[in-house]
């Protein structure tokens, strides 16, 4: 029987009614044991045209509602079967449109958007086998890259399975040198934008340079005698060598050596009676001047001395990073230089930051491949990308991933901006020139869409679609062939205290019969343990499937930063057969349309909300969410925020971060507790006095009273009766960051771990 990757089968398996090519029949068997159990004929062409008889059918041409019919009734037993933690191949029952993306042979990026378990993995693995076995690659030529270890883990039996061997998979994260450190959030944010770029780039540029050059000149000459000739080279020409051409900068420092030294060997010459002089050109090349001005104007830099310099030097970051980043963005960058290189702990951000810099002073880089293969790839960083653009210089990738499930440090809001770094990059210029500039109008990647579910029953997708429509509207939502039946998604709503215990108890109710359990947990939680299931936190679940999944708390999942909603739509879409939500806070909005009525009965929201004025509340409200919107734009107040956050979790507080007005609002022991944060200057009064008059505002937004309201800043009040006045006069209280602590009065109430009062 010829190999599924052969032209033939292919063809075949891809006909179409439009284009039947040699095919007349395409039938579908689902055999047991040698038995025909079934069949079903996906493609009828008649014999010759106008020839009736037999009804004509395409699967292309019928409703899709019908299609998924057939699919579901077709696929189920292949569906039915138990994960083990492995994945397996599609061979037999692959489709249409996902063979037609793996034996796809258009040249350049070709990119696979899909929904939650529409094959886009098992898509990715085929094609790499298909492109083996058709000889368009060779192994070497070809590097898999992964989210994590656990996704290796998972589909590692896919490739030998088909047959193909030796083609390496990395996890992404390990393509770059083993980090030695792990950077705030706001630093992070910064040195994975594609501005970083710019500043790396500008800040080798700063070095050196004209400004370096006028220290060397005399009379607008660089002069000196050498050997009894007086030698000089005017400051224009100079200026003329140090123009920076194409290449890295390395080669800028070589050639503005070389065009110094050819000009002062010919005025020797001028200059000289000894005319055939051969040495002199290594002499003057030697010489202390020259030497000097070399290393002056084109200084010997390494990309650690670069990198440190604008990570350690606030003067020098500022001018290579003037009109790119603002001043919030450069604080989030500056950290303390430590005292030996070797002791700088350069975090991942850092290690891709280094690759660049190599990259721009030596022209060289990490190992280049033919085709690369990118999974989960919406949550590349700007700076990772470009990285992989370096590994892949001929812009040929299969790149797999959903919009709506990113969760990384950047939200690419369509996939024409990734596609075309890894599109247009041709070596040098992509350090020249911003991005959208180099890349705008190129033609060198496809789109293209999977949009049936395999995995996730439909009514687990119905409850996870409100959340995908907020995270990528523009994407389609898939629809799901697997039934799944009333107890498909089942939600528990517990005392604080039972949750992790529930947990539990429910993996243990859903193990047996060789199906696989998860409890997914939100970021810093470690009491649960189970010998059932495999406990594992949100973003060590992607591209993973199980057979039952208990999501522990997604109210704390989706306000994990960065990405938590991102992180709680992969949570909620890795199970084949049911769901669980194991919870006590309330169920982020997103998830749950219900919460707002939930909180009614709550002191927050009841008084006045009838008597309002709809349409000028709503007006006021619109306002309001636009400068929030704006505020959490600032670094220093998110990461104010999140540190809170963080803070009222480990008091095993459950604070609600997702309200479009609140900062944070959260049920502590001590009743209801409203929050508003300040960022960058908020610990001046002015700032604190219109965080007061906001606090209000939200308040009222919000619908009534808080049992507990705090200002918080960034760092203590520069005026020491803040807190006093905000108690007396307005009954709030103000607290504030402390190094790596939290100060103020009341504050064990403000982080949850009081019943007190402050008020
Ligand atoms: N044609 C098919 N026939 C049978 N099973 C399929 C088919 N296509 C995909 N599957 C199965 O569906 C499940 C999901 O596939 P896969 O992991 O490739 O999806 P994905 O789009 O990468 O998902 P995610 O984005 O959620 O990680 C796997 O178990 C896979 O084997």
């Amino acid at each position: 029987m010829a190999s599924w990757q052969t032209p033939r089968v292919v063809q075949w398996m891809t006909a179409t009614l439009n284009e039947p090519g040699e095919v007349r029949l395409r039938r579908r068997l689902a055999c047991q044991g040698g038995i025909v159990r079934k069949y079903y004929d996906e493609l009828v062409v008649p014999r010759s045209s106008g020839e009736d008889g037999q009804a004509v059918a395409s699967v292309a041409d019928e409703p899709p509602a019908r299609r998924i019919e057939r699919l579901r009734d077709f696929l189920l037993e292949d569906l039915e079967r138990a994960r083990d933690g492995r994945m397996r191949d599609i061979v037999e029952t692959i489709q249409r449109e996902q063979l037609m993306l793996v034996a796809d042979r258009r040249n350049g990026v070709l990119v696979i958007q899909g929904g939650p378990g529409t094959g886009k993995t098992a898509v990715g693995l085929h094609r790499v086998s298909w492109l083996l076995y058709n000889n368009i690659f060779r192994r070497g030529d070809m590097l898999v890259v992964g989210p994590h270890r656990g996704f290796l883990e998972h589909v590692r039996e896919v490739l030998p399975r088909l047959g193909t061997h030796g083609v390496t998979l990395v996890e992404r994260d390990r393509l770059w040198d083993e980090p030695r450190g792990v950077d705030p959030l706001p630093a992070r944010l910064v040195k994975s934008s594609a501005r970083m770029a710019t500043v790396l780039r500008r800040g080798i540029e700063q070095q050196g340079g004209t400004r370096a050059l006028t220290r060397h000149l005399k009379d607008g000459a660089f002069a000196f005698v050498f050997e009894g000739a007086f030698l000089s080279v005017p400051q224009a020409d100079l200026e003329k060598f140090l123009a920076w051409e194409s290449g890295a900068y390395n080669a800028q420092r070589l050639a503005f050596g070389t065009r110094l030294v050819d000009a002062l060997t010919a005025a020797y010459h001028d200059a000289s009676s000894r005319r055939h002089d051969s040495g002199v050109r290594k002499r003057i090349e030697r010489h202390p001047q020259v030497k000097r001005i070399v290393n002056s104007v084109r200084p010997r830099l390494s990309a650690e001395q670069v990198l440190r310099d604008l990570l350690t030097d606030a003067e020098f970051l500022r001018r290579a990073a003037t009109g790119v980043l603002d001043d919030g963005e450069q604080a989030a960058l500056l950290r303390e230089r430590r005292e030996r290189m070797t002791e700088e702990p350069w975090s991942l951000e850092d290690q891709i930051c280094l690759e660049e810099l190599r990259h721009l002073l030596n022209g060289d880089g990490p190992p280049r491949y033919r085709h690369l293969v990118v999974d989960e790839a919406q949550d590349l960083t700007p700076m990772q990308a470009r990285s992989l653009a370096r590994r892949c210089p001929s812009g040929s990738l299969t790149v797999l991933g959903d919009l709506a499930q990113s969760s990384g440090l950047h939200r690419w809001n369509d996939w024409s901006e990734l596609s075309q770094v890894f599109a247009g990059v041709d070596g040098w210029h992509l350090e020249q020139l911003e991005l959208s500039q180099v890349f705008a109008g190129v033609d060198g990647w496809h789109l293209e869409q999977l949009t049936i579910g395999y995995r996730v029953p439909r009514e687990v997708m119905d409850f996870a679609a409100p959340l995908a429509r907020v995270l990528a509207p523009n994407t389609r939502f898939p629809e799901s062939v697997r039934p799944g039946g009333e107890e498909a998604v089942t939600v528990l709503r517990v005392a604080a205290d039972e949750v992790d215990g529930t947990a539990v108890s429910r993996a243990a109710e859903l193990s047996g019969d060789g199906r696989s359990v998860a409890v997914i947990v939100p970021d810093g939680v470690t009491g649960i343990g189970s010998d059932d299931a495999r406990v594992l936190r949100a973003d060590e679940c992607r591209g993973l499937e199980f057979d039952h999944v208990v999501l522990v708390e997604p109210a704390a999942i989706a306000s994990q930063e960065p990405g938590g909603l991102g992180e709680l739509y992969v949570a909620l879409t890795r199970c084949t057969q049911s769901l669980t939500i194991v919870h006590h806070s309330p169920l982020p909005r997103e998830l749950d349309p219900t919460t707002e009525a939930t909180l009614e009965d709550e002191p927050m929201t009841t008084a006045g909300a009838e008597s309002r004025d709809e349409s000028g509340f709503q007006a006021f409200l619109d306002d309001l969410e636009r400068s929030v919107r704006e505020e959490r734009e600032c670094h220093v107040h998110e990461s104010v925020r999140y540190s809170l956050v963080s803070a009222l979790f480990a008091a095993r507080l459950a604070p609600v971060t997702d309200s479009p007005t609140a900062d944070i609002v959260c049920e502590g022991p001590a009743g209801r507790m409203l929050y508003e944060v300040l960022g960058e200057g908020g610990h001046a009064y002015p700032a604190i006095r219109q965080a007061v008059l906001r606090l209000m505002e939200v308040q009222y937004a919000e619908g009534g009273q808080a049992d507990h309201r705090f200002v918080v800043l960034p760092r203590e009040p520069e005026q020491p009766w803040a807190a006093d006045v905000l108690r007396d006069a307005f009954g709030i209280a103000l607290i504030w960051r402390d190094g790596g602590s939290w100060s103020g009065e009341g504050i064990g109430i403000a982080l949850g771990r009081e019943a007190g009062g402050v008020e």
